[in-house]
Formats: structure tokens, sequence, C-alpha cells
């Protein structure tokens, strides 16, 4: 087994096999036993760095996947519907799950089951522009008794820069993910594509899992992955009461593009421009940072 690392810098969090994980939300165990994990062909993995529209993806895809909640699934929350593959929270016995299973994850691309990395079973890789995750992420902070808080935005980013929060960097994750998406049968969608066209997103979605839904299907997918009607949805935000230290109904804080404004200064935000170019520029990923004039209301 590979040596844990704690990171001196928040009590919370370790390091195992490169990557920050929060130390009381996994077992190296679970960890090292993912690399024989059974893959189906039929299994669908949520692939997400934090904050960047996880728990919106599950929606989608198990709106998807369970026809609009037609077969039952409406009284399970989307944690049990797609549960995170490092941490089984919900105590299920995967092997005896029906197929297609979903999975959600935030792990990186070489932490996952082996025979997912050999094109076994799909992978749909959210990510969401950097600036946004890092104002949600600093939000959440705030909100979860399994972290530190900083005291300000400063401190956060000077901390979030150097990895040093639960999933590592953000650049690392999805640097990672697409450059050996190859690997994998994989499917890259932006939060911000979502949030611009979630229909044309979900339309997407759909042909990559070689689902077909008529228009009235379509339509109850979109208006039941909306931000107004997951906030009010009991079973999306399936986090437990006591993961929160207050603030739970606000974990559908804002969900938009262009937040980080309210929070960055413009030094702050000429930084991570820097950081981005030098890691980022090479690969032929475009993020939308503000929102469009023509989608502005
Ligand atoms: N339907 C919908 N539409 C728009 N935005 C949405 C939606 N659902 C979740 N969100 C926003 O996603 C942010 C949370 O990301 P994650 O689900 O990845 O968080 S977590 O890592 O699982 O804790 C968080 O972003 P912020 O609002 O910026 O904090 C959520 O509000």
């Amino acid at each position: 087994m590979a040596e844990i690392v704690p990171v001196a810098e928040d009590p919370f969090l370790c390091q195992y096999k490169g990557f920050t994980f929060v130390k009381d939300a996994f077992t190296p165990e679970d960890i090292d036993l993912l690399e024989k994990f059974e893959v189906r062909g039929s299994d669908i993995f949520q692939v997400a760095y934090p904050k960047s529209g996880t728990i919106w993806m599950q929606q989608i895809v198990s709106l998807i996947c369970n026809e609009n909640y037609r077969n039952g699934s409406e009284n399970t929350t989307n944690a049990v519907r797609s549960p995170w593959i490092e941490s089984n929270f919900s105590n299920q016995d995967y092997s005896k799950r029906p197929s297609p299973r979903l999975f959600t994850s935030h792990l990186p691309y070489y932490l996952v089951p082996k025979s997912l990395r050999n094109k076994r079973g799909k992978v749909i890789y959210v990510a969401r522009n950097p600036k946004d995750v890092m104002a949600s992420f600093y939000h959440f902070e705030h909100m979860i008794t399994l972290a530190q808080e900083s005291p300000d935005f400063e401190h956060f980013l000077k901390k979030y820069l150097a990895g040093h929060v639960f999933a590592g960097t953000w650049f690392d994750h999805v640097c990672g993910w697409y450059s050996n998406r190859e690997d994998f049968n994989f499917l890259f969608i932006t939060y911000e594509e979502l949030i611009l066209d979630l229909r044309s997103a979900v339309i997407k979605i759909c042909q990559f899992l070689g689902k077909q839904l008529d228009d009235h299907e379509l339509e109850k997918v979109v208006e039941q992955s909306t931000f107004k009607s997951m906030k009010v949805d009991p079973k999306t935000n399936a986090m437990p009461e006591d993961f929160f230290k207050k603030d739970k109904e606000n974990f559908f804080r804002k969900g938009t593009i262009g937040d980080w404004k309210n929070i960055m200064t413009v030094a702050q935000s000429e930084m991570i421009d820097k950081i981005y170019q030098e890691k980022m520029g090479d690969l032929p990923i475009k993020f939308v940072f503000d929102i469009p004039r023509e989608n502005q209301a």
C-alpha cells in the first residue's frame, strides 16, 4: 500500500497516490481495490473536479437513464442512483446493482478502475471554468464540517493554487483527464455549455449514451435539471445533515457563469489567467468566463 501523506496546512486533508483526499471520507483500501473493480460495458461514470457541476450531471444522467424517474428511482436520492465510486457512502453492493449502473467520481484519471481506462464503460467528464470553480469552492468551504475555512479569499487562493484542497489543483485534474481521454469512451462537456443551452447539452449526452428520448421526455429531463428545479428537489442535495455546518440549502448557491467577479480582485484574476496560459496553453479546450452578451437577460 502506498503511503498516506498528511497535508501540513490542512488537518482535514491527506494525500494518497498523488491525490488529495478528505481524510475522513476515504480509505486507502477502497482506493486500491478500485484498480480491479469490474466495470460493465453498460456502466456510466460521471466525473468532475469538485464544484464543477457533479451533482448536476448526476441529475441529468439519472433522468436520462431512468426514464424521467418512471421506474421508481424518484424515491431515491441522486447519491444512491449514482453513488461515488471512491467512497461507498450509501453502503450498496455495487455488484448487485442492475445495469446500466451509474457512478460518480472526483478521482483523477489514473485512479479509476483499470478496465474503464481500457474503454470498458463510458465516462462523462464535466469541467467548469477555474475561476467560478474557485469562487464556488471558497463558499463551500464555509458550509461544510470537513474543511478548514480560509479567513479570506486571498488565503484560500494560495492554498488552492498549491493544491492543498480536496482533489488537488483544478489544472492537474482537467489536464490529466483531457490529455488521457483517448484511453476512455469519453465525453468532455463543460458546465458553461449546460448553462448556455441545457437542451442541446442533454441531446449531446443522449447521443453519447445511445439513448433516444422523444420530445416530451427531453423536455422533462431539461425541466427537472434546471437550477430552479434542483434547488427545491429534496433528492438532489442528498449529502447528510452533519456534512453541513450551515447553509445546506445554499449548496445550489448561484449556479451561473461569472460569479468569480464578485470575489476576485483584478490582480488575482490576472494571476490565474497567467497560470492558465502556462498550464493549459496547448490544450484545445475553451472555457467561457462570462455570460455572453446575447445570453444576458
Ligand atoms: N442545475 C444547475 N444549474 C446550474 N448550476 C448548478 C446546477 N446544479 C448545481 N449547480 C452548481 O454546481 C456547483 C456545485 O458543483 P458540484 O456539484 O460539482 O459540487 S460538489 O463537488 O459535488 O460538492 C454549485 O455552483 P455555485 O452556485 O457557483 O456554488 C451549484 O450551484
